[in-house]
């Protein structure tokens, strides 16, 4: 498979900070991503979490603070620069139905092709060479996310768990060094969790790509994570490996909320 097999820049995020109208969605947030780590941001509902990925993703500019891939600073591209540099994400909603999984992984190539429509169009050499070695790549993407046995399958036939898959194989076919999960488990059964938790498992090892997952399934975060952040309304009150963080008492506070400590009782 032609993948990308240098060790990824870590991902720095310092001081980012986020608004709307008034809300501090972000609040001077920074951690860093080490290379060929799998770090969670985790935190309750309206943290930041999804405010932080669309950052990372170019859909956001911070008001203030940077996002730096080793020497490229990301929050002034367009996302589209963001992903050319490495940086392919999923999102949290978006569960494909349309075309075969070959189809949904192609378009995922479409970005590394060389050859211009013209060329793909009027079939010519390179471009029939190309397009077979994308098709290589795309069927050993497919394999290493489990989708291997449905490659000529239309992803309207496949389970829930594996069209959610066909989506974070299509950002593998952009060869990232980074990977941006936005809740790959979110509205799957425990059998599906599983075999995601597996699959994230199988492509760092094999791929060797940093990644940034956002997720609520705290047992997948805890068994997956190498480094956890945690948000809390927009700010960044923990950091550290899943142990640490687990035990943290900001953390239950923020997760259990303040109406549980003794203060609030009496
Ligand atoms: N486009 C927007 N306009 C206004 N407010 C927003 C916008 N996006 C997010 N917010 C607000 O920013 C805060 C952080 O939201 P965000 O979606 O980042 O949290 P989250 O941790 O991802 O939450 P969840 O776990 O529920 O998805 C929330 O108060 C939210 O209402």
């Amino acid at each position: 498979m032609t993948t990308r097999t240098t060790t990824p820049p870590a991902l720095h995020v310092r001081d980012v900070t986020v608004r709307f109208a008034g809300l501090t969605a972000l609040d001077d947030v920074s951690f860093t991503v080490a290379p060929g780590t799998l770090h969670a941001v985790i935190g309750p509902n309206g943290a930041g979490k999804s405010t932080c990925f669309n950052v990372l993703s170019g859909l956001y500019r911070p008001a203030r603070g940077s996002v730096r891939l080793g020497d490229e600073e990301l929050t002034r591209l367009a996302p589209h620069r963001i992903a050319a540099l490495g940086v392919a994400r999923t999102f949290q909603n978006i569960v494909t139905t349309q075309g075969t999984v070959a189809d949904n992984l192609m378009l995922g190539r479409h970005v590394l092709s060389r050859s211009g429509f013209a060329a793909s169009a009027l079939r010519l050499p390179r471009a029939l060479r190309e397009q077979r070695e994308h098709l290589a790549a795309a069927r050993g993407i497919a394999e290493l996310t489990g989708l291997g046995e449905h490659f000529e399958t239309p992803v309207a036939l496949l389970s829930y768990g594996d069209r959610k898959r066909v989506e974070l194989a299509r950002a593998l076919c952009l060869e990232p060094r980074v990977l941006l999960l936005d809740e790959p488990v979110a509205g799957m059964n425990a059998a599906e969790r599983a075999r995601t938790a597996e699959v994230v498992r199988d492509i760092r090892a094999e791929l060797g790509l940093s990644v940034v997952l956002v997720e609520h399934d705290m047992g997948l975060v805890m068994r997956l994570a190498d480094e956890v952040t945690v948000l809390d309304f927009g700010k960044a009150i923990a950091h550290g490996t899943p142990d640490e963080v687990r035990g943290d008492p900001e953390v239950l506070r923020a997760y259990l909320g303040t109406e549980t400590t003794g203060e609030d009782a009496a």
